[in-house]
């Protein structure tokens, strides 16, 4: 396994936001995650990357208990992910985002990771942009950017948080075949997206969850199916 959590709980308050989650992801999967607004998608991300800190439970990354290590050190170790708001350095060119990203994910000199980062700008179509200042790239180029810094921290859990959101579906498409490279080449996802059938044209498992509970766990078509999950997160009548 690569990633293990095993009962792990995040309040804010009186609110839990996550609540008794226990899943295991065994190394090469892409896991996807889906349920409401609010449903503490994305607190589970920062829970897996130590941007917040676990309330109960225990969080197993590569066989060692992480619940408690700093984000930083889980970078160091493989973790790496994608905002849903794309945050690159406006100013800096897509290159020199990617070369901050790796150096500083990596804990190395620029000079080690130039070549890496030139073939993740190939793997993520972003080779023509190279020098492209981030802040005037449009939207699909932005998601690009975003899935390259978190694949230049070299990442071997690849955590995506709404990448595919606000895309056209030719843009969409574009954006998929470049994840299901990624994802071929043996990187682990774990993809939160509300656009089901970018998701599941990639993922072998989906995961709902509800106020911060796992409602299912299984294979996209049989998830799919299930009453409960139909009527909770697709609001329908059934
Ligand atoms: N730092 C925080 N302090 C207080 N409440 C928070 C905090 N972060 C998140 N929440 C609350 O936790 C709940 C879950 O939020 P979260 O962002 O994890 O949901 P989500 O499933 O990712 O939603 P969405 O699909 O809208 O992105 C929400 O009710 C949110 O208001």
């Amino acid at each position: 396994m690569i990633l293990r959590l095993d009962d792990v709980s995040k309040s804010f308050g009186a609110l839990k936001v996550t609540d008794g989650v226990s899943v295991e992801v065994p190394r090469g999967e892409a896991l996807g995650v889906i349920g409401p607004n609010g449903a503490g998608k994305s607190t589970l991300f920062n829970l897996i990357t130590g941007n917040m800190l676990a309330n109960g439970g225990r969080i197993e990354f590569l066989g060692r208990d992480v619940t408690r290590v700093a984000a930083m050190e889980r970078v160091r170790m493989g973790v790496g992910r994608s905002f849903q708001i794309p945050q690159p350095f406006e100013g800096l060119t897509v290159f020199e985002n990617l070369l901050t990203a790796a150096a500083f994910g990596r804990g190395v000199g620029e000079a080690d990771v130039v070549e890496d980062c030139a073939r993740i700008l190939e793997e993520t179509e972003l080779l023509g942009k190279a020098n492209v200042v981030a802040g005037t790239l449009g939207l699909l180029d932005r998601k690009r950017l975003e899935l390259a810094r978190a694949m230049a921290t070299d990442p071997k859990l690849l955590l995506l948080d709404e990448i595919a959101g606000g895309l056209t579906d030719g843009e969409c498409k574009a954006l998929v075949a470049t994840i299901r490279r990624i994802h071929a080449r043996g990187t682990t996802i774990i993809w939160i997206e509300h656009v089901l059938h970018a998701l599941t044209s990639v993922v072998e498992r989906l995961m709902v969850l509800n106020f911060g509970k796992v409602i299912g766990l299984g294979a996209p078509d049989a998830i799919m199916a299930s009453r409960e999950v139909r009527e909770i997160y697709l609001g329908l009548e059934v």
